[in-house]
């Protein structure tokens, strides 16, 4: 049933966009991919929900993130698939052209309505426009169409995302740098390619532009890149992006920025870089500047903290998920907040007096917790090799207090990497927890298609296996897989 906007005293008003004022049960803030499961997880019991967007349906991912930039990268790594494989006859080059052509299809020329048309299907309202906070559970959504207030009768769920960080170096925001925005919608492929930042989105973006025959350079601040993964991860990524003629610049401090004709000039203490555009890729801060929330007693630009029912602490009608809440980064993890948080919001506030008893004494690990965020995130970048690790890393691990020992093997080493490839290179890490009988609580793989072999260790942390459990999950022959089996020997089974 399509759900229909709600005047006070329930009865069904109409048309949403004809009215100055609407009421609905629940209101969702950010049509990204995040809040569009919140909105359809909390509508299942019934609750009239409408979901407020102010530019396109989907979000960044759908069209600045995830999925244009995955297209840019998948190219390269299969005609590097091909090249690794004996007996393929010359796989090519990439045709540019064709793979920009390519992230235009899968991002719809970013034209949202096919997944307007899916909030329409699932009994959404969809409010365009940009929703302000004006008290508690009272909005106004401004459009070029007009304002309305709008009033949440249970809940509102803010699902509003986060933007890029732009550092304050001297002159930086002035030179108008490429964010991944930018670089994920580029029309053109620049000659000349620098890139601030040795984390995800540097890592990714330099890979794929240099596949598509940017001379990149990569500016880190640090020592490694990948800072949060295993350091094997970081330095292979580092290895492999040399060979591929990026130039990495470790221990690089951007001092000052500045463009003129020739390009875009970096200055570091002891060179000047000069590109045609310049990246910046120095991470992302929650989008909670711009959304009133001083009238709800809560501060603009901080993360909205949530507990484990994504619950703001002290504010009972009001939830967030996704990347404003600074407990997630990726799309995956956000939208397993938005299942809880929806299935919480229909607990709560829906008529099914079950569920309602249901959540009110749910625990961990029950559907309406986020149990996962806290020990059991996946996380894949996709680089070349591909680096993907659920879990703590070993470091990770000891900085929490864990007695933790490592197990690890190079992948090439595994019967199935060398059908793979004779030049199959790769390596892969358990980090196990000694105090309890060496549980899973961490994984590592870095190697060609990685990122499908995570969801394996993702269970056994989730599930807390211990490898001696594991001993009997026998993976499959000639698979590269079958390094779960030698992890288990190493370990001394
Ligand atoms: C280059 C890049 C590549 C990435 N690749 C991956 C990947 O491969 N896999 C992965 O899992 N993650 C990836 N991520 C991370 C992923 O994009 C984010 O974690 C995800 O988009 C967060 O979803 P969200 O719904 O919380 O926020 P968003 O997708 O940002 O959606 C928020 C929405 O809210 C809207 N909005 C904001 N404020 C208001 C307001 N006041 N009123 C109305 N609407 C509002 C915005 O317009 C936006 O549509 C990548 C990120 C980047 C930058
Ligand atoms: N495949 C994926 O899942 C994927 C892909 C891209 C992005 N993302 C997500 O998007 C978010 C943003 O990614 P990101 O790479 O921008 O952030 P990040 O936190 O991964 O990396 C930020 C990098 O910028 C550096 N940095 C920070 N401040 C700096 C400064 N002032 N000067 C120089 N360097 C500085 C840091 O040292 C780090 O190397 C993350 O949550 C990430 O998980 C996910």
């Amino acid at each position: 049933m399509a759900a229909g906007p709600v005047d006070p005293a329930g009865a069904d008003t109409g048309d949403p966009m004809t009215q100055a004022q609407q009421t609905f049960d629940v209101v969702v803030i950010g049509g990204g991919a995040v809040g569009e499961n919140a909105a359809d997880r909390a509508s299942r019991t019934g609750l009239h929900v409408a979901l407020v967007e102010s530019a396109l349906v989907g979000g960044e991912c759908s069209y600045w993130a995830c999925m244009p930039s995955k297209v840019l990268l998948r190219p390269d790594a299969a005609c590097e698939a091909a090249r690794r494989t004996p007996g393929v006859r010359d796989p090519g080059d990439l045709d540019v052209a064709a793979v920009l052509a390519r992230r235009d299809e899968i991002t719809h020329r970013w034209d949202d309505s096919s997944q307007a048309d899916w909030v329409a299907g699932a009994g959404l309202t969809l409010l365009r426009g940009h929703a302000r906070f004006t008290g508690p559970r009272a909005l106004v959504v401004e459009s070029d169409d007009g304002t309305v207030e709008v009033e949440a009768r249970h809940a509102v769920v803010v699902a509003t995302g986060s933007l890029p960080t732009i550092p304050p170096v001297d002159g930086l925001a002035a030179a108008r740098p490429w964010t991944s925005r930018d670089a994920t919608s580029a029309q053109h492929v620049p000659a000349r390619l620098a890139v601030l930042g040795g984390g995800v989105v540097a890592c990714e973006l330099a890979t794929a532009f240099a596949s598509l025959g940017s001379r990149v350079t990569v500016l880190v601040r640090g020592d490694a890149l990948l800072a949060g993964a295993e350091p094997f991860a970081g330095a292979a990524v580092l290895a492999s992006l040399r060979a591929r003629g990026v130039r990495v610049v470790l221990g690089a401090q951007a001092r000052r920025v500045h463009r003129d004709a020739d390009g875009v000039h970096v200055t570091l203490d002891d060179e000047d870089v000069t590109a045609d555009e310049l990246l910046v890729a120095t991470g992302r801060h929650p989008r909670t500047r711009d959304l009133g929330l001083e009238t709800i007693d809560l501060e603009p630009g901080a993360p909205l903290e949530v507990d484990d029912a994504l619950a703001v602490p002290g504010v009972p009608w009001l939830f967030a998920v996704g990347d404003v809440t600074g407990r997630t980064g990726t799309t995956h993890q956000g939208k397993y907040d938005a299942r809880v948080a929806g299935d919480v919001v229909a607990a709560r506030f829906g008529p099914d007096e079950a569920a309602r008893r249901a959540e009110a004494s749910a625990g961990p690990w029950s559907r309406y917790r986020a149990s996962a965020d806290h020990a059991a995130v996946p996380q894949v970048v996709f680089t070349q090799p591909e680096v993907a690790w659920v879990g703590l890393t070993e470091r990770a691990a000891r900085d929490a207090g864990l007695a933790v020992r490592t197990v690890a093997y190079e992948l090439a080493d595994v019967a199935g990497a060398s059908v793979i490839s004779p030049d199959y290179a790769g390596r892969a890490q358990l980090v196990l927890d000694t105090a309890r009988d060496d549980v899973v609580v961490g994984a590592t793989f870095v190697g060609p298609d990685a990122a499908e072999m995570l969801h394996a260790a993702t269970i056994a942390v989730v599930g807390e296996l211990p490898l001696a459990r594991l001993w009997h999950a026998v993976p499959s022959y000639p698979t590269v897989s079958e390094v779960w089996l030698r992890f288990a020997e190493s370990a001394g089974l």
